[in-house]
C-alpha cells in the first residue's frame, strides 16, 4: 500500500487549470520530489496533499484512508514551506513548540520534544535563542525541526532551500537526507532546482504543464526519460530527428545530414528523436579538416568553457547541428576553431517517440 495516494486530482483556478486529472503513489518511507518548471502546478500539489487547497475533483488518500476533507491541522503532517515563515523575533524554542502547544501537550512533554526535535537538527541549546540571530541555513533547521517535533506521518517541504546560497544549500541537502533517512519519514519535496532533486530523492515526479510527464528514480530519468521535456529538464541532451533505417541488419539513425547506428526504441514506427547525452560524446582533435573525420562525425570547436574538472564544449557539426559535449578529466584540451571528431557508443543514443502520446504516460 502506498503511503499517500493522489488520485485523478484537478485543480482550477478560475480559468487556470493548475492539475489535470494527476495521480501519484508515494511509497512509505521515500523521499520523492517534484520537480517542474515555474508555473506548472508543483505547489499546487503539494497544496493539495497538505489540505491548504482544495482539489476540484478527485481525492488524496494517506495509508488507505481518504482524507480529502480533512483540515490540515489534523493530517498529522509536517511542513516547511518557504513562505511558511518562522515568528522572527519569538525564540527558537517558542517556534519548535508552536504545533505542540497548538496540540495542548503539557509543558514538560513540550520542553522534552522540542530539545529532542532541536537534537535532530543539530542545533542542540539553541532554544533560548531569537530566530532573527540565526543564519539561513539555521532558520531553515529550525522550520525543520518545527515539522518534526509533531511526529508527521508525511513530510511536505517546498521549495525549503531555495532562500540558501549554493554552499549552504548543499550543505543542509545532505542534512536533510540524512534526517529523512534516519526518521525514515515518507517525504515529498518541491523543487525547480533539478541538482537538489537528483541529490536527495528516492523517486522524482516532472511535472510539466499541470501534467506528471514521467515519475521514476534519477537513474532511469536520466538514462530513459519518455520525452523531449524531461531529456531536458535534467541535465541536457543533443537532440536530433529522423528516421530508422533498418536495412543491413542492424539499425542506423539518420535525418538526412547526419546518420549513426543507433539500438532498436521501445515503441513501433520508424520517426524518432535520438537524443546523446554530452558526457556520452568523445571529442578527439581531427588530424585535418572536416574531410578527415572517418568514422566519427566531424565537427569544429565553437565555443570551449573550462568548468573546473570538466571543460564544455559547444560544437558545430559539419551537418550543420549545433550540439554540446562534455570532455573528461584525463582528455587534452582543445581550443576554440579547432576541427574534432566525435564519436558515442550506439548504446549512448536514446530514441524517443516523436507522436504526441510517446510524450506522456
Ligand atoms: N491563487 C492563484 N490564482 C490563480 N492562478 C494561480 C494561483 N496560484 C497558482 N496559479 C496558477 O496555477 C499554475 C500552477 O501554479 P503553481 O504555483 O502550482 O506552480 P509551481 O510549479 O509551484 O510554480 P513556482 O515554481 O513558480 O512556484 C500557474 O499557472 C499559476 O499561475
Amino acid at each position: 500500500m502506498s503511503a499517500i495516494d493522489v488520485r485523478n486530482v484537478s485543480v482550477s483556478y478560475g480559468q487556470v487549470q493548475a492539475l489535470h486529472s494527476v495521480n501519484l503513489e508515494v511509497h512509505a518511507r521515500e523521499f520523492l520530489t517534484v520537480l517542474g518548471p515555474s508555473g506548472s502546478g508543483k505547489s499546487t500539489l503539494l497544496g493539495v496533499v497538505s489540505g491548504l487547497m482544495e482539489p476540484s475533483s478527485g481525492r488524496i488518500e494517506v495509508g488507505g484512508r481518504d482524507i480529502t476533507a480533512l483540515p490540515t491541522h489534523q493530517r498529522k503532517m509536517g511542513l516547511v514551506f518557504q513562505n511558511y515563515a518562522l515568528f522572527p523575533t519569538m525564540s527558537v524554542a517558542h517556534n519548535v513548540a508552536f504545533g505542540l502547544k497548538v496540540r495542548g501537550e503539557k509543558r514538560e512533554v513540550i520542553d522534552a520534544e522540542v530539545e529532542r526535535a532541536l537534537a535532530m537538527v543539530r542545533l542542540e541549546g539553541y532554544g533560548g535563542r531569537r530566530v532573527q540571530a540565526l543564519s539561513g541555513g539555521q532558520q531553515q533547521r529550525v522550520a525543520l525541526a518545527r515539522a518534526i517535533v509533531i511526529n508527521p506521518t508525511v513530510l511536505l517541504l517546498d521549495e525549503p532551500l531555495g532562500a540558501l546560497d549554493r554552499k549552504l544549500r548543499q550543505e543542509v541537502q545532505v542534512e536533510l537526507r540524512e534526517l529523512q533517512r534516519s526518521l525514515g519519514i515518507t517525504t515529498v519535496m518541491v523543487t525547480h532546482d533539478q541538482e537538489e532533486a537528483l541529490t536527495l530523492s528516492d523517486r522524482i515526479a516532472i511535472v510539466n504543464n499541470g501534467r506528471i510527464e514521467q515519475i521514476g528514480t534519477p537513474d532511469e530519468l536520466y538514462a530513459r526519460p519518455v520525452s523531449s521535456f524531461v531529456a531536458n529538464f535534467l541535465g541536457t541532451s543533443n537532440e536530433v530527428r529522423g528516421t530508422i533505417d533498418r536495412t543491413g541488419g542492424s539499425a542506423r539513425f539518420t535525418d538526412g545530414a547526419l546518420s549513426f547506428e543507433c539500438g532498436e526504441p521501445a515503441f513501433a514506427g520508424s520517426e524518432a528523436i535520438a537524443t546523446i547525452r554530452p558526457e556520452a560524446i568523445r571529442v578527439d582533435p581531427a588530424a585535418g579538416a572536416f574531410a578527415a573525420a572517418g568514422d566519427g562525425i566531424a565537427a569544429s570547436i565553437r565555443d570551449a568553457i573550462y568548468l573546473g574538472g570538466v571543460t564544455r564544449y559547444h560544437l558545430a557539426l559539419e551537418s550543420g547541428h549545433e550540439w554540446v559535449a562534455l570532455s573528461r578529466p584525463d582528455h587534452p584540451p582543445i581550443g576554440r576553431g579547432e576541427h574534432v571528431v566525435l564519436t558515442w557508443p550506439p548504446e549512448a543514443v536514446w530514441l524517443l517517440d516523436p507522436t504526441p502520446a510517446g510524450g506522456n504516460q
